[in-house]
Protein backbone atom coordinates (compact mmCIF):
# COMPACT_ATOMS: atom_id res chain seq x y z
CA UNK A 1 0.00 0.00 0.00
CA UNK A 2 1.27 3.46 -0.98
CA UNK A 3 2.61 4.65 2.27
CA UNK A 4 0.20 7.61 1.66
CA UNK A 5 -2.52 6.18 1.89
CA UNK A 6 -4.54 7.14 4.25
CA UNK A 7 -7.26 4.21 5.11
CA UNK A 8 -10.38 6.15 5.77
CA UNK A 9 -12.94 3.15 7.57
CA UNK A 10 -12.04 -0.20 6.99
CA UNK A 11 -9.91 -1.24 4.14
CA UNK A 12 -11.64 2.11 2.44
CA UNK A 13 -8.63 3.01 0.52
CA UNK A 14 -8.06 6.58 -0.60
CA UNK A 15 -4.43 7.92 -2.42
CA UNK A 16 -3.51 10.95 0.09
CA UNK A 17 -2.60 12.52 -3.02
CA UNK A 18 -5.78 12.49 -4.74
CA UNK A 19 -7.18 13.81 -1.32
CA UNK A 20 -4.86 16.51 -1.17
CA UNK A 21 -5.85 16.98 -4.71
CA UNK A 22 -9.15 18.21 -3.87
CA UNK A 23 -8.79 19.48 -0.39
CA UNK A 24 -5.17 21.53 -1.30
CA UNK A 25 -2.40 20.80 0.92
CA UNK A 26 -3.86 21.68 4.20
CA UNK A 27 -6.25 18.53 5.26
CA UNK A 28 -8.90 18.95 7.83
CA UNK A 29 -7.23 18.34 11.15
CA UNK A 30 -9.35 15.55 11.82
CA UNK A 31 -8.67 13.85 8.28
CA UNK A 32 -4.68 14.51 8.99
CA UNK A 33 -4.92 12.62 12.25
CA UNK A 34 -6.58 9.37 10.57
CA UNK A 35 -3.56 9.73 8.20
CA UNK A 36 -1.19 9.66 10.56
CA UNK A 37 -2.84 7.11 12.89
CA UNK A 38 -3.66 4.65 9.91
CA UNK A 39 0.06 4.86 9.23
CA UNK A 40 1.09 3.89 12.87
CA UNK A 41 -1.40 1.40 13.02
CA UNK A 42 -0.92 -0.39 10.09
CA UNK A 43 2.98 -0.37 10.93
CA UNK A 44 1.66 -1.94 13.98
CA UNK A 45 0.49 -4.68 12.87
CA UNK A 46 2.39 -5.89 10.43
CA UNK A 47 4.19 -9.09 12.28
CA UNK A 48 -0.03 -10.01 12.48
CA UNK A 49 -1.61 -9.49 8.92
CA UNK A 50 -1.15 -7.12 6.35
CA UNK A 51 -3.22 -4.50 5.55
CA UNK A 52 -5.42 -6.54 2.06
CA UNK A 53 -3.71 -5.09 -1.17
CA UNK A 54 -5.44 -2.04 -2.23
CA UNK A 55 -8.33 -2.66 -3.52
CA UNK A 56 -10.52 -1.42 -6.67
CA UNK A 57 -11.26 1.69 -4.18
CA UNK A 58 -7.78 2.57 -4.19
CA UNK A 59 -8.09 3.69 -7.70
CA UNK A 60 -11.26 5.81 -7.04
CA UNK A 61 -11.63 8.93 -9.76
CA UNK A 62 -13.57 11.16 -7.54
CA UNK A 63 -14.03 13.48 -10.51
CA UNK A 64 -15.76 10.38 -12.38
CA UNK A 65 -19.63 11.26 -11.85
CA UNK A 66 -20.08 7.32 -11.48
CA UNK A 67 -17.60 6.82 -9.02
CA UNK A 68 -20.56 6.06 -6.30
CA UNK A 69 -22.27 3.09 -7.99
CA UNK A 70 -18.75 1.73 -9.33
CA UNK A 71 -17.68 1.77 -5.63
CA UNK A 72 -21.03 0.35 -4.29
CA UNK A 73 -20.69 -2.11 -7.25
CA UNK A 74 -16.93 -3.10 -6.65
CA UNK A 75 -18.14 -3.32 -2.44
CA UNK A 76 -20.91 -6.08 -3.76
CA UNK A 77 -18.69 -7.66 -5.66
CA UNK A 78 -16.33 -8.29 -2.80
CA UNK A 79 -18.95 -8.82 0.07
CA UNK A 80 -19.71 -11.47 -2.51
CA UNK A 81 -20.28 -14.95 -0.36
CA UNK A 82 -18.82 -17.53 -2.01
CA UNK A 83 -21.36 -21.17 -2.59
CA UNK A 84 -20.83 -24.36 -3.41
CA UNK A 85 -22.39 -23.94 -6.95
CA UNK A 86 -20.02 -21.24 -7.98
CA UNK A 87 -17.82 -24.33 -8.58
CA UNK A 88 -20.16 -27.79 -8.74
CA UNK A 89 -22.25 -26.55 -11.48
CA UNK A 90 -24.62 -29.60 -10.93
CA UNK A 91 -24.92 -29.38 -6.86
CA UNK A 92 -28.93 -28.94 -6.77
CA UNK A 93 -31.16 -27.47 -3.96
CA UNK A 94 -33.46 -29.37 -2.38
CA UNK A 95 -35.84 -28.18 0.00
CA UNK A 96 -34.67 -27.21 3.83
CA UNK A 97 -35.08 -29.86 6.28
CA UNK A 98 -35.25 -27.35 8.69
CA UNK A 99 -38.15 -26.05 10.90
CA UNK A 100 -39.78 -24.57 13.49
CA UNK A 101 -41.48 -27.36 15.34
CA UNK A 102 -45.16 -25.89 15.82
CA UNK A 103 -47.63 -27.63 16.70
CA UNK A 104 -50.79 -25.59 14.78
CA UNK A 105 -48.75 -23.88 11.70
CA UNK A 106 -50.54 -21.29 10.20
CA UNK A 107 -50.46 -19.88 6.62
CA UNK A 108 -49.71 -16.36 8.79
CA UNK A 109 -46.63 -17.64 10.23
CA UNK A 110 -44.17 -17.95 7.74
CA UNK A 111 -41.36 -20.71 8.11
CA UNK A 112 -39.02 -18.16 8.98
CA UNK A 113 -37.00 -18.57 6.08
CA UNK A 114 -34.35 -15.64 4.47
CA UNK A 115 -34.50 -14.52 1.43
CA UNK A 116 -31.28 -15.45 -0.38
CA UNK A 117 -31.45 -11.62 -1.09
CA UNK A 118 -31.93 -9.88 1.94
CA UNK A 119 -28.85 -8.00 2.90
CA UNK A 120 -28.30 -5.84 5.71
CA UNK A 121 -26.57 -2.34 6.06
CA UNK A 122 -23.17 -2.59 7.39
CA UNK A 123 -22.53 1.21 7.94
CA UNK A 124 -25.41 3.54 9.14
CA UNK A 125 -24.26 6.94 10.15
CA UNK A 126 -24.50 9.33 7.48
CA UNK A 127 -21.28 11.59 8.45
CA UNK A 128 -22.05 15.26 7.23
CA UNK A 129 -18.69 16.21 7.08
CA UNK A 130 -14.46 14.41 7.12
CA UNK A 131 -14.56 16.46 10.89
CA UNK A 132 -16.83 15.09 12.60
CA UNK A 133 -16.23 12.65 15.30
CA UNK A 134 -14.97 9.37 14.10
CA UNK A 135 -15.98 10.01 10.80
CA UNK A 136 -15.21 7.35 8.43
CA UNK A 137 -15.22 8.75 4.76
CA UNK A 138 -14.73 6.99 1.30
CA UNK A 139 -14.48 10.51 -0.60
CA UNK A 140 -13.21 13.82 1.13
CA UNK A 141 -17.13 14.64 1.08
CA UNK A 142 -18.10 12.02 2.64
CA UNK A 143 -20.62 11.00 0.57
CA UNK A 144 -22.92 8.56 1.85
CA UNK A 145 -22.42 5.44 0.31
CA UNK A 146 -24.25 2.15 0.59
CA UNK A 147 -22.53 -0.86 1.96
CA UNK A 148 -24.88 -3.97 1.98
CA UNK A 149 -23.80 -7.58 3.38
CA UNK A 150 -25.71 -10.57 3.22
CA UNK A 151 -28.53 -11.71 5.91
CA UNK A 152 -27.60 -14.75 7.76
CA UNK A 153 -30.24 -17.55 8.34
CA UNK A 154 -32.31 -20.13 7.49
CA UNK A 155 -32.71 -20.72 3.83
CA UNK A 156 -35.62 -22.45 1.93
CA UNK A 157 -33.62 -24.16 -0.28
CA UNK A 158 -30.67 -26.99 1.34
CA UNK A 159 -27.59 -28.43 -0.65
CA UNK A 160 -26.78 -30.77 1.29
CA UNK A 161 -29.17 -34.02 2.23
CA UNK A 162 -28.85 -34.65 5.93
CA UNK A 163 -28.61 -38.02 5.91
CA UNK A 164 -25.41 -37.77 4.00
CA UNK A 165 -23.93 -35.24 5.81
CA UNK A 166 -20.50 -35.74 7.81
CA UNK A 167 -20.07 -32.53 10.10
CA UNK A 168 -17.14 -31.53 12.21
CA UNK A 169 -16.41 -28.88 14.42
CA UNK A 170 -12.46 -27.53 15.86
CA UNK A 171 -12.15 -25.05 17.94
CA UNK A 172 -8.20 -23.35 17.77
CA UNK A 173 -5.93 -20.73 19.26
CA UNK A 174 -6.79 -19.45 22.60
CA UNK A 175 -9.78 -20.07 25.35
CA UNK A 176 -12.33 -17.95 25.05
CA UNK A 177 -15.24 -17.98 27.26
CA UNK A 178 -17.96 -19.06 25.33
CA UNK A 179 -16.72 -21.60 22.77
CA UNK A 180 -19.04 -24.39 24.37
CA UNK A 181 -22.05 -22.93 24.07
CA UNK A 182 -21.41 -22.37 20.03
CA UNK A 183 -20.16 -25.84 20.04
CA UNK A 184 -23.34 -26.93 21.78
CA UNK A 185 -25.84 -25.07 19.54
CA UNK A 186 -24.05 -26.11 15.93
CA UNK A 187 -24.68 -29.62 17.40
CA UNK A 188 -28.45 -29.21 18.58
CA UNK A 189 -29.09 -27.15 14.96
CA UNK A 190 -27.53 -29.74 12.95
CA UNK A 191 -29.81 -32.47 14.62
CA UNK A 192 -32.80 -30.38 13.54
CA UNK A 193 -31.70 -30.34 9.99
CA UNK A 194 -31.72 -34.36 10.67
CA UNK A 195 -27.81 -34.68 10.59
CA UNK A 196 -26.66 -38.15 12.61
CA UNK A 197 -22.61 -37.99 12.06
CA UNK A 198 -21.16 -35.00 13.58
CA UNK A 199 -18.02 -35.35 15.36
CA UNK A 200 -15.54 -32.74 17.19
CA UNK A 201 -11.99 -32.39 15.71
CA UNK A 202 -9.83 -32.71 19.35
CA UNK A 203 -7.40 -29.89 20.06
CA UNK A 204 -7.54 -27.44 17.10
CA UNK A 205 -6.37 -28.50 13.40
CA UNK A 206 -3.36 -30.12 15.38
CA UNK A 207 -6.74 -32.86 15.63
CA UNK A 208 -6.24 -33.86 12.26
CA UNK A 209 -2.73 -35.00 12.16
CA UNK A 210 -1.84 -36.25 15.70
CA UNK A 211 -2.79 -39.92 15.26
CA UNK A 212 -3.07 -40.32 19.41
CA UNK A 213 -6.15 -37.80 19.19
CA UNK A 214 -9.79 -39.56 17.92
CA UNK A 215 -12.55 -37.79 16.63
CA UNK A 216 -15.33 -37.15 19.37
CA UNK A 217 -19.02 -38.41 18.86
CA UNK A 218 -21.17 -35.18 19.54
CA UNK A 219 -24.88 -35.43 20.20
CA UNK A 220 -27.11 -32.95 22.10
CA UNK A 221 -26.99 -35.12 24.55
CA UNK A 222 -23.25 -34.85 24.78
CA UNK A 223 -23.35 -31.01 24.84
CA UNK A 224 -26.54 -30.50 26.66
CA UNK A 225 -24.84 -29.14 29.53
CA UNK A 226 -21.60 -27.92 28.24
CA UNK A 227 -22.16 -24.66 28.34
CA UNK A 228 -22.38 -24.47 31.69
CA UNK A 229 -18.63 -24.52 31.91
CA UNK A 230 -15.63 -22.63 30.36
CA UNK A 231 -13.16 -23.55 28.03
CA UNK A 232 -13.85 -26.15 24.98
CA UNK A 233 -15.40 -29.38 25.19
CA UNK A 234 -12.78 -29.90 22.29
CA UNK A 235 -9.51 -28.60 23.31
CA UNK A 236 -7.89 -26.06 21.64
CA UNK A 237 -4.29 -25.40 19.85
CA UNK A 238 -2.33 -23.38 17.87
CA UNK A 239 -0.07 -24.75 15.19
CA UNK A 240 -0.79 -28.06 13.67
CA UNK A 241 -0.24 -29.52 10.32
CA UNK A 242 -0.39 -27.55 6.69
CA UNK A 243 -3.89 -27.07 4.78
CA UNK A 244 -3.05 -29.75 2.02
CA UNK A 245 -3.00 -32.47 4.55
CA UNK A 246 -5.71 -30.66 6.86
CA UNK A 247 -8.28 -31.64 3.99
CA UNK A 248 -6.55 -35.20 2.56
CA UNK A 249 -7.73 -35.81 6.48
CA UNK A 250 -11.24 -34.50 6.24
CA UNK A 251 -11.42 -36.22 2.65
CA UNK A 252 -10.98 -39.48 4.32
CA UNK A 253 -13.00 -38.74 6.91
CA UNK A 254 -15.71 -38.35 4.82
CA UNK A 255 -16.43 -34.52 6.39
CA UNK A 256 -18.15 -32.05 4.22
CA UNK A 257 -19.74 -29.74 6.43
CA UNK A 258 -16.67 -27.79 8.67
CA UNK A 259 -17.26 -25.62 11.26
CA UNK A 260 -14.39 -23.95 12.79
CA UNK A 261 -14.25 -21.71 15.99
CA UNK A 262 -11.31 -19.32 16.05
CA UNK A 263 -9.74 -15.74 15.44
CA UNK A 264 -7.69 -14.32 12.74
CA UNK A 265 -5.18 -17.23 12.13
CA UNK A 266 -7.78 -19.86 12.36
CA UNK A 267 -9.63 -17.99 9.65
CA UNK A 268 -6.64 -17.50 7.74
CA UNK A 269 -6.72 -21.13 8.15
CA UNK A 270 -9.96 -21.98 6.81
CA UNK A 271 -10.41 -19.84 4.36
CA UNK A 272 -7.61 -21.75 2.97
CA UNK A 273 -8.98 -25.25 3.86
CA UNK A 274 -12.13 -23.51 2.11
CA UNK A 275 -9.65 -22.40 -1.24
CA UNK A 276 -8.48 -26.15 -1.78
CA UNK A 277 -11.32 -27.79 -1.24
CA UNK A 278 -12.64 -25.82 -4.48
CA UNK A 279 -9.75 -26.53 -5.96
CA UNK A 280 -10.52 -30.25 -5.75
CA UNK A 281 -13.84 -29.79 -6.30
CA UNK A 282 -14.72 -31.14 -3.43
CA UNK A 283 -18.72 -30.53 -2.24
CA UNK A 284 -17.72 -29.41 1.25
CA UNK A 285 -18.65 -26.36 3.14
CA UNK A 286 -16.49 -24.22 5.17
CA UNK A 287 -18.32 -22.05 8.28
CA UNK A 288 -16.04 -19.61 10.33
CA UNK A 289 -17.71 -18.58 13.91
CA UNK A 290 -15.28 -15.71 14.90
CA UNK A 291 -13.71 -16.55 18.34
CA UNK A 292 -11.80 -13.45 20.18
CA UNK A 293 -11.70 -12.30 23.18
CA UNK A 294 -9.74 -9.67 22.29
CA UNK A 295 -12.84 -8.90 19.76
CA UNK A 296 -10.02 -7.92 17.22
CA UNK A 297 -11.93 -8.98 13.78
CA UNK A 298 -13.42 -6.45 11.52
CA UNK A 299 -16.78 -5.16 10.59
CA UNK A 300 -18.54 -6.56 13.83
CA UNK A 301 -20.16 -5.24 16.92
CA UNK A 302 -18.37 -7.59 18.35
CA UNK A 303 -17.08 -10.97 19.27
CA UNK A 304 -18.56 -13.50 21.42
CA UNK A 305 -16.47 -13.93 24.91
CA UNK A 306 -15.58 -10.06 25.09
CA UNK A 307 -18.41 -9.03 26.78
CA UNK A 308 -17.80 -12.11 29.46
CA UNK A 309 -13.96 -10.71 29.41
CA UNK A 310 -14.93 -6.80 29.77
CA UNK A 311 -17.93 -8.18 32.85
CA UNK A 312 -15.15 -10.27 34.58
CA UNK A 313 -12.41 -7.73 34.23
CA UNK A 314 -14.65 -5.87 36.97
CA UNK A 315 -13.47 -7.90 39.80
CA UNK A 316 -10.04 -7.40 38.97
CA UNK A 317 -10.09 -3.96 38.29
CA UNK A 318 -12.83 -3.88 41.45
CA UNK A 319 -9.60 -5.36 43.50
CA UNK A 320 -6.89 -3.37 42.22
CA UNK A 321 -8.79 -0.40 43.36
CA UNK A 322 -10.22 -1.58 46.90
CA UNK A 323 -6.41 -1.85 47.55
CA UNK A 324 -4.87 1.04 46.20
CA UNK A 325 -7.42 3.02 48.17
CA UNK A 326 -6.92 1.48 50.72
CA UNK A 327 -3.51 1.45 51.21
CA UNK A 328 -0.88 5.18 51.73
CA UNK A 329 -0.15 5.91 48.01
CA UNK A 330 -1.92 2.75 46.80
CA UNK A 331 -1.37 2.59 43.23
CA UNK A 332 -3.24 -0.32 41.45
CA UNK A 333 -2.49 -2.03 38.12
CA UNK A 334 -4.47 -4.60 36.29
CA UNK A 335 -3.28 -6.14 33.30
CA UNK A 336 -5.50 -7.15 30.45
CA UNK A 337 -5.99 -8.80 27.01
CA UNK A 338 -5.39 -7.76 23.60
CA UNK A 339 -2.16 -8.35 21.84
CA UNK A 340 -2.60 -5.69 19.36
CA UNK A 341 -6.35 -4.38 20.35
CA UNK A 342 -7.32 -2.84 23.31
CA UNK A 343 -10.90 -3.25 23.17
CA UNK A 344 -10.55 -5.17 26.62
CA UNK A 345 -8.93 -2.48 28.71
CA UNK A 346 -10.75 0.17 26.95
CA UNK A 347 -14.29 -1.30 27.75
CA UNK A 348 -13.20 -2.50 30.99
CA UNK A 349 -12.04 0.92 31.78
CA UNK A 350 -15.20 2.95 31.08
CA UNK A 351 -17.51 0.42 32.59
CA UNK A 352 -15.90 0.29 35.94
CA UNK A 353 -15.48 4.21 36.03
CA UNK A 354 -12.30 3.49 38.57
CA UNK A 355 -9.72 3.95 35.88
CA UNK A 356 -7.18 6.65 36.08
CA UNK A 357 -5.02 5.80 33.09
CA UNK A 358 -5.98 3.62 30.50
CA UNK A 359 -2.67 2.42 28.22
CA UNK A 360 -3.58 0.20 25.08
CA UNK A 361 -1.28 -0.65 21.87
CA UNK A 362 -2.79 1.78 19.59
CA UNK A 363 -2.21 4.52 22.01
CA UNK A 364 1.36 5.53 22.09
CA UNK A 365 2.53 6.91 25.89
CA UNK A 366 5.29 7.93 27.33
CA UNK A 367 6.69 6.27 30.29
CA UNK A 368 9.43 8.83 31.95
CA UNK A 369 9.28 12.63 31.20
CA UNK A 370 7.55 15.34 32.20
CA UNK A 371 3.98 14.28 30.28
CA UNK A 372 5.07 10.25 30.70
CA UNK A 373 2.88 8.28 33.18
CA UNK A 374 4.50 8.01 36.04
CA UNK A 375 4.57 11.98 36.38
CA UNK A 376 0.85 11.86 36.20
CA UNK A 377 1.22 8.98 38.70
CA UNK A 378 2.57 11.06 40.65
CA UNK A 379 0.56 13.79 40.09
CA UNK A 380 -2.48 11.20 41.12
CA UNK A 381 -1.06 10.41 44.41
CA UNK A 382 -0.60 14.03 45.12
CA UNK A 383 -3.96 15.11 44.18
CA UNK A 384 -6.18 11.54 44.77
CA UNK A 385 -3.45 9.86 47.25
CA UNK A 386 -4.19 6.46 45.07
CA UNK A 387 -4.23 5.83 41.65
CA UNK A 388 -5.97 2.43 39.30
CA UNK A 389 -3.99 1.74 35.90
CA UNK A 390 -5.43 -1.15 33.53
CA UNK A 391 -3.01 -1.90 30.59
CA UNK A 392 -3.68 -4.26 27.40
CA UNK A 393 -0.87 -6.80 27.17
CA UNK A 394 0.43 -5.40 23.75
CA UNK A 395 0.76 -1.77 25.32
CA UNK A 396 3.68 -0.57 25.92
CA UNK A 397 5.87 -3.25 23.91
CA UNK A 398 8.39 -0.51 22.88
CA UNK A 399 9.48 -0.36 26.22
CA UNK A 400 10.34 -4.34 26.37
CA UNK A 401 13.21 -6.27 24.88
CA UNK A 402 12.06 -7.82 22.08
CA UNK A 403 12.64 -11.74 22.54
CA UNK A 404 12.09 -12.83 18.43
CA UNK A 405 10.08 -15.43 20.41
CA UNK A 406 7.10 -16.92 18.69
CA UNK A 407 4.30 -19.66 19.76
CA UNK A 408 3.57 -22.77 17.46
CA UNK A 409 1.08 -20.34 15.03
CA UNK A 410 4.10 -17.63 14.41
CA UNK A 411 2.57 -14.92 16.54
CA UNK A 412 5.25 -12.65 18.35
CA UNK A 413 5.38 -13.33 22.26
CA UNK A 414 4.87 -10.35 24.11
CA UNK A 415 7.05 -9.83 27.10
CA UNK A 416 4.79 -8.48 30.30
CA UNK A 417 4.20 -4.40 30.15
CA UNK A 418 2.20 -5.11 33.08
CA UNK A 419 5.15 -6.71 35.01
CA UNK A 420 7.30 -3.67 33.67
CA UNK A 421 5.20 -0.57 34.50
CA UNK A 422 5.10 -2.24 37.94
CA UNK A 423 8.86 -2.39 38.46
CA UNK A 424 9.18 1.18 36.76
CA UNK A 425 6.85 2.81 39.03
CA UNK A 426 8.30 1.42 42.09
CA UNK A 427 11.99 1.92 40.72
CA UNK A 428 10.81 5.90 40.12
CA UNK A 429 8.73 6.59 43.63
CA UNK A 430 12.15 5.01 45.25
CA UNK A 431 14.04 7.29 43.11
CA UNK A 432 12.07 10.46 43.70
CA UNK A 433 11.93 9.52 47.72
CA UNK A 434 7.71 9.09 47.56
CA UNK A 435 6.60 6.47 48.79
CA UNK A 436 4.09 4.45 46.86
CA UNK A 437 2.50 0.84 47.18
CA UNK A 438 2.18 -0.88 43.98
CA UNK A 439 -0.15 -4.04 43.61
CA UNK A 440 -0.07 -5.91 39.94
CA UNK A 441 -3.19 -7.85 39.48
CA UNK A 442 -2.80 -10.29 35.83
CA UNK A 443 -6.28 -12.21 35.61
CA UNK A 444 -5.90 -12.57 32.48
CA UNK A 445 -6.14 -16.79 32.43
CA UNK A 446 -8.72 -15.98 34.97
CA UNK A 447 -11.22 -14.46 32.77
CA UNK A 448 -10.26 -16.48 29.63
CA UNK A 449 -11.48 -19.80 31.44
CA UNK A 450 -14.72 -18.16 32.42
CA UNK A 451 -18.32 -19.49 30.91
CA UNK A 452 -19.78 -16.74 28.73
CA UNK A 453 -22.01 -14.20 30.37
CA UNK A 454 -25.80 -14.28 29.31
CA UNK A 455 -25.60 -11.97 26.45
CA UNK A 456 -22.10 -13.47 25.01
CA UNK A 457 -24.49 -16.78 25.49
CA UNK A 458 -27.55 -15.16 22.86
CA UNK A 459 -24.65 -14.25 21.29
CA UNK A 460 -23.40 -17.63 21.08
CA UNK A 461 -26.59 -19.24 20.19
CA UNK A 462 -26.91 -17.21 17.37
CA UNK A 463 -24.00 -17.50 15.61
CA UNK A 464 -23.76 -21.41 16.41
CA UNK A 465 -27.47 -21.57 14.60
CA UNK A 466 -26.39 -19.31 11.66
CA UNK A 467 -23.26 -21.06 11.43
CA UNK A 468 -24.91 -24.16 10.60
CA UNK A 469 -27.51 -22.62 8.22
CA UNK A 470 -25.11 -20.86 6.05
CA UNK A 471 -23.35 -24.52 5.51
CA UNK A 472 -26.82 -26.14 4.45
CA UNK A 473 -27.59 -23.25 2.57
CA UNK A 474 -24.18 -24.09 0.66
CA UNK A 475 -21.91 -21.16 1.41
CA UNK A 476 -18.61 -22.02 1.95
CA UNK A 477 -15.88 -19.69 2.79
CA UNK A 478 -17.97 -17.55 5.31
CA UNK A 479 -17.86 -16.46 8.46
CA UNK A 480 -20.81 -15.56 10.75
CA UNK A 481 -21.25 -12.12 12.70
CA UNK A 482 -23.29 -9.16 14.04
CA UNK A 483 -23.79 -6.40 12.27
CA UNK A 484 -25.55 -2.92 13.47
CA UNK A 485 -27.37 -5.78 15.66
CA UNK A 486 -28.37 -7.94 12.58
CA UNK A 487 -26.72 -11.44 12.02
CA UNK A 488 -24.46 -11.86 8.86
CA UNK A 489 -22.63 -13.88 6.52
CA UNK A 490 -19.00 -11.97 5.46
CA UNK A 491 -16.84 -14.02 3.14
CA UNK A 492 -13.75 -14.64 5.45
CA UNK A 493 -10.99 -12.46 3.53
CA UNK A 494 -12.92 -9.33 4.18
CA UNK A 495 -12.79 -9.82 7.95
CA UNK A 496 -9.22 -10.97 8.52
CA UNK A 497 -7.28 -8.39 6.07
CA UNK A 498 -6.04 -6.84 9.17
CA UNK A 499 -6.76 -7.22 13.25
CA UNK A 500 -9.41 -4.60 13.86
CA UNK A 501 -8.07 -2.08 16.55
CA UNK A 502 -9.51 0.35 18.41
CA UNK A 503 -9.89 3.85 16.48
CA UNK A 504 -7.50 6.72 18.75
CA UNK A 505 -9.72 9.34 16.83
CA UNK A 506 -13.03 7.55 17.49
CA UNK A 507 -16.14 8.46 20.10
CA UNK A 508 -15.63 5.21 22.51
CA UNK A 509 -11.65 6.13 23.18
CA UNK A 510 -12.67 9.97 23.79
CA UNK A 511 -15.30 8.73 25.72
CA UNK A 512 -12.53 6.31 27.57
CA UNK A 513 -10.43 9.61 28.15
CA UNK A 514 -13.41 11.84 29.18
CA UNK A 515 -14.18 9.09 32.08
CA UNK A 516 -10.36 8.59 33.60
CA UNK A 517 -9.41 11.98 33.15
CA UNK A 518 -6.09 11.22 31.63
CA UNK A 519 -3.55 12.89 29.56
CA UNK A 520 -1.91 12.06 26.53
CA UNK A 521 1.39 11.76 27.99
CA UNK A 522 3.32 12.60 25.10
CA UNK A 523 5.83 15.69 24.63
N1 LIG B 1 -2.22 -17.82 7.57
C1 LIG B 1 -2.59 -19.00 8.03
N2 LIG B 1 -2.90 -20.02 7.19
C2 LIG B 1 -3.27 -21.22 7.64
N3 LIG B 1 -3.42 -21.51 8.95
C3 LIG B 1 -3.14 -20.56 9.85
C4 LIG B 1 -2.72 -19.26 9.44
N4 LIG B 1 -2.51 -18.52 10.55
C5 LIG B 1 -2.79 -19.33 11.60
N5 LIG B 1 -3.17 -20.52 11.18
C6 LIG B 1 -3.56 -21.66 12.03
O1 LIG B 1 -4.71 -21.28 12.76
C7 LIG B 1 -4.67 -21.78 14.07
C8 LIG B 1 -4.93 -20.72 15.08
O2 LIG B 1 -4.11 -19.56 14.85
P1 LIG B 1 -3.68 -18.59 16.03
O3 LIG B 1 -2.90 -19.35 17.03
O4 LIG B 1 -3.07 -17.40 15.43
O5 LIG B 1 -5.03 -18.25 16.76
P2 LIG B 1 -6.25 -17.34 16.35
O6 LIG B 1 -7.19 -18.09 15.51
O7 LIG B 1 -5.74 -16.06 15.73
O8 LIG B 1 -6.93 -17.10 17.74
P3 LIG B 1 -6.46 -16.13 18.93
O9 LIG B 1 -7.38 -14.95 18.85
O10 LIG B 1 -6.65 -16.91 20.15
O11 LIG B 1 -5.03 -15.76 18.69
C9 LIG B 1 -3.32 -22.44 14.25
O12 LIG B 1 -3.51 -23.84 14.22
C10 LIG B 1 -2.50 -21.94 13.09
O13 LIG B 1 -1.59 -22.90 12.63
O1 LIG C 1 -1.14 -17.72 26.10
P1 LIG C 1 -1.88 -18.11 24.86
O2 LIG C 1 -2.76 -19.26 25.03
O3 LIG C 1 -1.00 -18.23 23.68
O4 LIG C 1 -2.89 -16.92 24.54
C1 LIG C 1 -2.58 -15.59 24.68
C2 LIG C 1 -3.28 -14.77 23.65
O5 LIG C 1 -4.60 -15.11 23.44
C3 LIG C 1 -5.37 -13.93 23.23
O6 LIG C 1 -6.27 -13.83 24.27
C4 LIG C 1 -6.18 -14.01 21.99
O7 LIG C 1 -7.05 -15.12 22.10
C5 LIG C 1 -4.39 -12.77 23.27
O8 LIG C 1 -4.86 -11.60 23.86
C6 LIG C 1 -3.25 -13.36 24.00
O9 LIG C 1 -2.04 -12.81 23.62
MG1 LIG D 1 -4.36 -14.75 16.49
Amino acid sequence: MDSLSPVIGPKLVVPLRSVRRILGPDLPPNLNRICNKNKKINGMHAENTKPRAASSAAAIDFGDRDWKSKYEDDFQARFNIPHLTDVIEDALPIPSTFCLRMRTPTQDFADGYINNNDRVLLKVINYSSPTSAGAECIDPDCTWVEQWVHRAGPREKIYFKPENVKAAIVTCGGLCPGLNDVIRQIVITLEIYGVKKIVGIPFGYRGFSDKDLSEMPLSRKVVQNVHLSGGSLLGVSRGGPSVSDIVDSMEERGINMFFVLGGNGTHAGANAIHNECRKRRLRLAVVGVPKTIDNDILLMDKTFGFDTAVEEAQRAINSAYIEAHSAYHGIGIVKLMGRSSGFIAMQASLASGQIDICLIPEVSFNLHGPHGVLRHLKYLLETKGSAVVCVAEGAGQNFIQKTNAKDASGNVVFGDFGVHLQQETKKYFNEIGITADVKYIDPTYMIRACRANASDGILCTVLGQNAVHGAFAGYSGITVGICNTHYVYLPIPEVISYPRAVDPNSRMWHRCLTSTGQPDFLD
